[in-house]
C-alpha cells in the first residue's frame, strides 16, 4: 500500500509518464469499457482516430483519479512547530475535480485556512494545496470535497479552527442538462473556533475574500 500510495502521490504531481501508471488502476478493464462506450454511441472504435483512445482514456483516468490511492493523512505528516496562533490562509488554490454523478469535471478555486492548536502544529503551505489535490482527484461532490479537506486539517493539526471555502463551476450544469454556463457553486466548511465564534469567522471571511479593511 505504501508503495502504491507513493506512486499515486507522484501521479498527482504529474511526474509519471510511462509504465508505472499501469500499476495503479486496472487499465485493461477501463480500455474494454471505453471501447464499449464508443460502440454504444455509434462510433467505430477501430477507425484510425479512435484506435488508441481506450488506452489513452485508461491512462488519463489513472492520473485523474489517483487521489483514491493516496492516504490524505500522509500529506500533513511533515507539520512542524511554530509560534503562530492566528489564522493561516492560502487563497485561490486551483480545484480540478469530477462530479460523481456524471463523471464530468468541476473546476474552480479553494480557500483553505486554519488557526493552529495548542500543540502549535503548522503545515507547510504547499501541503494545503496537496490536500486539495488528493481529495479532488476522486469522483466527488463539492460538499464532500469541502468537508473532507476541513476534517483532515482539523484532525492532523489539532487546529483550533478550520475554514474551507470552495467555489466551482460544474460541467454537468454547463455542458448538458440545464446548460447554464458561469453558475458558481460555493460551499464552506468551518470547524472549531471558526464555527463557534462569529467574530473570528467574520475576520477569516474578510481575509478570504481579499478584503482586510
Ligand atoms: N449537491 C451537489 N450536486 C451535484 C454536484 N455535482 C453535480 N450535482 C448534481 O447532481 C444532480 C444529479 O441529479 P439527477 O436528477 O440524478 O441527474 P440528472 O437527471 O442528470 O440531473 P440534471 O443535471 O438536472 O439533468 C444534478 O442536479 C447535478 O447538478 C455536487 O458537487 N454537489
Ligand atoms: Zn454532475
Amino acid at each position: 500500500m505504501a508503495e502504491l500510495d507513493n506512486l499515486a502521490a507522484r501521479l498527482i504531481d504529474g511526474r509519471i509518464n510511462g509504465s508505472p501508471v499501469e500499476d495503479s488502476v486496472d487499465l485493461p478493464r477501463i480500455e474494454a469499457a471505453v471501447r464499449e462506450i464508443l460502440e454504444a454511441i455509434g462510433e467505430d472504435p477501430d477507425r484510425p482516430g479512435l484506435i488508441e483512445t481506450p488506452r489513452r482514456v485508461a491512462r488519463a483516468y489513472a492520473e485523474l483519479f489517483a487521489g483514491l490511492r493516496v492516504d490524505p493523512s500522509h500529506v500533513l505528516k511533515t507539520s512542524f512547530d511554530e509560534d503562530h496562533n492566528e489564522l493561516i490562509l492560502v487563497r485561490e488554490i486551483e480545484v480540478q475535480s469530477f462530479c460523481e454523478h456524471h463523471l464530468l469535471p468541476f473546476t474552480g478555486i479553494a480557500h483553505v485556512g486554519y488557526i493552529p492548536g495548542i500543540s502549535g502544529q503548522v503545515a507547510g503551505l504547499s501541503k494545503l494545496a496537496r490536500l486539495v489535490e488528493v481529495y479532488s482527484r476522486r469522483p466527488q461532490v463539492q460538499e464532500r470535497l469541502t468537508s473532507q479537506i476541513a476534517d483532515q486539517l482539523d484532525q492532523s493539526l489539532e487546529a483550533r479552527g478550520v475554514i474551507v471555502v470552495v467555489e466551482c463551476e460544474h460541467m454537468c450544469m454547463s455542458m448538458r442538462g440545464i446548460r447554464k454556463q458561469g453558475a458558481k457553486t460555493v460551499t464552506s466548511a468551518v470547524r472549531g473556533i471558526l464555527q463557534s465564534d462569529a467574530r473570528t469567522r467574520a475576520e477569516a471571511m474578510s481575509l478570504l475574500r481579499g478584503t482586510t479593511g
